[in-house]
């Protein structure tokens, strides 16, 4: 087992990674301070999972009780997060409660989010069950749900008191899923480690094989470049978001076809590759460096090309409200070089045009 820290001061936590964590209490009983413990999870992954947690925190002498979500971002709404309340009041849950997320991103900015409100802010833990959220959503504390009109428009910043990312539940975790995490270890690579980059091209294929000390060494890196850059900016005030690397165009995505239809790792993988398509078409990385990044991708089972019917007035419009806009003007986050991401408003708007309507041509045609 590897146990790295994000160094938050007294908002610190560990963040354990490993196999068969499930069947070690150790790793989560001490970070549960109180007796009431609200286990959220989900229709697909509470038949799975769910026993060996309530049994760890059952014999610890935990009162637990569970809610259960139905499964799928279309449900990543106020409304289900209302449901979590309801649990808690009717279970008598008092202010010194935790709240255990047992799922995937999902289920875990809900339940954060509902930790982060339910009477102004409770104890929450994360156990991480997609490769997704154990490289990413699970470390942080961005919580919370969409909108309608936008991907993550409602939430709150709560940090877990510890991540448990056990990488054998990956195992029942099918190969759509499993690529979509892929898009965002891709994506630390692409904003701040070169070498992370060279080492994916290595191993990818063995990443794909899922074999585990390869898995296991992916998850630890990423989180290690995630915890570094929440240690320095937990808020977003300046480099977080860096994080953000294809999310402005995946975001627009998701929210135009359907929360669900593109997953959001799918979503995110295309918009990284739209970024890199306007980086080059800006002068800062090569057409090579561009086409590196839409082999890896396709080698990791990801999408890059964006839906055939979104003009580029639909893409500006979903982009206008962007959580990165500042004094109404559009900040992307774009790549100065493979592994050196820039959060830009310097960029002509001309050329996001074009890259908005090269469709499956990204990078492929001279500027
Ligand atoms: N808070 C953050 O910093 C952050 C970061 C990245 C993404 N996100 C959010 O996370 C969400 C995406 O997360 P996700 O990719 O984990 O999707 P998800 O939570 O929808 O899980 C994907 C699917 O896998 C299933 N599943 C989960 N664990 C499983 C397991 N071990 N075996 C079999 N099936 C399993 C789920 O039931 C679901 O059907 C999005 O809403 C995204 O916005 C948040
Ligand atoms: O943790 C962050 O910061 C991120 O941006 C991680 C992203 O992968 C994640 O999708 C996040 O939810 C996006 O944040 P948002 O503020 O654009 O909703
Ligand atoms: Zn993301």
């Amino acid at each position: 087992m590897e146990t790295l820290h994000v160094d938050l001061g007294n908002r610190g936590y560990p963040i354990f990674i490993g196999e068969n964590l499930l069947e070690k209490p150790e790793c989560l009983i001490p970070f549960i301070t109180g007796n009431q413990v609200l286990v959220v999870s989900n229709t697909t992954v509470a038949p799975l999972y769910l026993e060996k947690v309530i049994k760890n925190l059952t014999d610890a002498g935990k009162q637990v009780i569970t809610h259960i979500l139905p499964d799928g971002e279309q449900f990543k709404t106020l409304e289900q997060v209302e449901g979590i309340f309801t649990s808690l009041l009717k279970g008598r849950f008092n202010r010194d409660c935790s709240i255990a997320a047992l799922g995937g991103g999902v289920v875990g900015d809900m339940s954060g989010f509902a930790a982060a409100c339910y009477q102004r802010g409770v104890d929450f833990v994360q156990i991480p069950t997609t490769l997704l959220s154990q490289v990413d959503s699970s470390v942080g504390g961005k919580t919370g749900v969409n909108h309608a009109l936008g991907k993550n428009m409602i939430g709150a910043f709560k940090q877990p008191k510890v991540v448990l990312a056990d990488v054998g539940v990956l195992d029942t975790l099918n190969a759509r899923e499993f690529s979509a995490g892929l898009a965002e270890i891709i994506k630390y690579g692409l904003i701040r480690d070169n070498h992370f980059i060279v080492w994916l091209e290595t191993n990818i294929e063995k990443m794909m094989m899922r074999d585990k000390a390869v898995v296991a060494e992916a998850v630890s890196r990423s989180c290690r470049n995630k915890a570094e850059v929440v240690a320095a900016d937990e808020f977003e005030t300046d480099q977080r978001a860096l994080l953000n690397l294809g999310h402005t165009f995946g975001h627009a995505i998701e929210t135009s076809e359907g929360y669900g239809s593109w997953l959001h790792g799918e979503a995110v993988a295309t918009g990284m590759l739209m970024a890199a398509d306007l980086s080059w078409r800006s002068g800062w990385i090569s057409q090579e460096d561009v086409l590196r990044v839409r082999r890896l991708l396709l080698r990791a089972g990801l999408p890059v090309v964006p839906p055939v019917h979104m003009t580029p007035a639909q893409f500006l419009e979903l982009m206008a409200v962007d959580k990165k806009v500042q004094a109404g003007k559009l900040r992307l986050v774009l790549l100065k070089a493979l592994g050196d991401a820039v959060i830009t408003a310097d960029f002509s708007w001309e050329l996001l045009q074009q890259t908005l309507a090269a469709g499956s041509s990204l990078g492929q045609v001279s500027p």
